[in-house]
């Protein structure tokens, strides 16, 4: 369940229904491009594909003997499964994340692993991002070296349907390769095998997962007042003006969360508009408790030119009750107390407190952190995201920005030899 509270922004139902045409208007030209090629919308049809599933178990289960996943892949091939891992591996094989090219922890990373039990999953929608081919280079070469033969077994390739390079290599090789559906952009492709391969690995809940992610569709498409994506985009083109916007989870386990979130928000939406107007706000992750001791003294008394989103638990799966200690009694108000309910006094004092400060802050609570709930806070994202698209006049699903940076890397390496 996913609860969204207003109650510190007073005059928002009203807004609500004044911008009711707005938001309808934006709902329409969305769904128009539904089923046009080249919109890439697909990922609204992920929670659906039963078929994809089916096929990411029969794999799961015909490959028992895997202890440890290395997922090679960066920003949407990387950014999903790594934070739903962290909040749902229920199988105790070790993930690791090679979404990055620094030399060192990747030569940990090989000496520590055994290859026999190792299974590589190579991720990109693309198939020619700079650091996932250096990664996948390094990891095949050393499972030949040690497997022979047998290597193929131990890499997985997840990719575009039929383009791209890492399609051809896996054609060539004879690898066993999923598909990124052609529609479907890398940071909407948590619910594609980009996700749904590894967490089938971590023995998540998938089935939970996409019914959540089936729900936050219904919402989408749900009439205004019932309507949370819409809702929450509204509050996000109200605050536009406001630069930055802080997306702080109140979950240990959702810790990586933010981060998804960030490429989401701003790769989607930070760039010129059709008249040529840069737009976009900054979002900026943060975790509670932690950044209570970190970021929120500036969030509460630096500069008012911040919209916050606080994610918050309202039930624990488990909780941990304080004991009493003979000596501290300091700490005595917290005794008799359970973590949860600490956690929660945490999460609701800052919501005050922000709100008090000056801040124009909500909350979307979670009934629990269960794959259900998160499947579907993060279908409602990626709904707000492309809400938020039409409202800004920005295209949501492509990323121009990116590509100067690459082709800048490409040409400095071709002058080094
Ligand atoms: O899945 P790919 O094609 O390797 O791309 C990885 C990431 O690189 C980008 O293209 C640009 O940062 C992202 O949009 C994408 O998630």
């Amino acid at each position: 369940m996913l609860r969204l509270d207003t109650r510190f922004l007073p005059g928002f139902p009203e807004a609500l229904s004044r911008h009711a045409p707005l938001l309808e208007e934006a709902r329409r030209r969305l769904l128009a491009k539904r089923g046009e090629p080249g919109s890439m919308l697909g990922w609204m049809d992920l929670p659906e594909d039963t078929e994809t599933l089916r096929e990411v178990r029969r794999y799961r289960e015909a490959n028992p003997w895997v202890e440890d996943f290395v997922l090679i892949g960066i920003g949407g091939s990387a950014l999903g499964p790594k934070a739903l891992e962290a909040a749902f591996n229920e199988s105790g094989v070790r993930f690791h994340y090679l979404d990055h090219v620094e030399p060192e922890p990747t030569l940990r990373l090989l000496q520590t692993l055994d290859p026999r039990r190792t299974l590589v999953n190579a991720v990109s929608k693309s198939g020619s991002t700079a650091e996932t081919l250096a990664g996948l280079a390094v990891f095949l070469k050393w499972l030949k070296a040690h497997l022979g033969e047998a290597w193929r077994r131990h890499l997985v390739v997840t990719t575009d349907p039929k383009e791209g390079p890492l399609r051809a290599f896996a054609e060539r090789e004879g690898l066993k390769a999923f598909a990124i559906p052609k529609e479907v952009g890398g940071r909407f492709s948590v619910l594609s095998p980009v996700g749904l391969l590894p967490l089938a690995f971590a023995g998540t809940d998938l089935d939970g997962l996409l019914m959540g992610a089936r729900k936050a569709n219904e919402t989408a498409l749900a009439p205004l007042e019932a309507s949370l994506p819409l809702k929450t985009a509204l509050l996000l083109h109200l605050h536009r003006h406001l630069p930055v916007h802080v997306f702080m989870v109140y979950s240990e386990r959702l810790r990586h969360l933010p981060s998804w979130f960030v490429q989401l928000h701003d790769e989607s939406l930070g760039k010129a508009d059709r008249q040529g107007q840069r737009v976009g706000t900054t979002a900026v992750p943060a975790l509670g408790p932690q950044d209570q001791h970190a970021q929120v003294q500036l969030f509460r008394e630096g500069p008012l030119d911040k919209l916050l989103a606080l994610v918050i638990p309202e039930t624990p799966l488990e909780d941990l009750e304080i004991p009493e200690v003979e000596g501290l009694e300091a700490a005595s108000f917290l005794f008799g107390k359970s973590f949860f309910q600490l956690l929660k006094a945490e999460a609701e004092a800052t919501y005050q407190a922000l709100a008090e400060g000056g801040q124009r802050v909500y909350a979307l609570y979670l009934s629990q952190v269960s794959p259900y709930a998160v499947g579907w806070l993060m279908q409602h994202l990626m709904w707000q995201t492309a809400f938020l698209g039409e409202l800004w006049g920005v295209n949501a699903f492509d990323q121009p920005g990116v590509e100067l940076g690459k082709r800048l890397t490409l040409a400095l390496l071709r002058q080094e030899g």
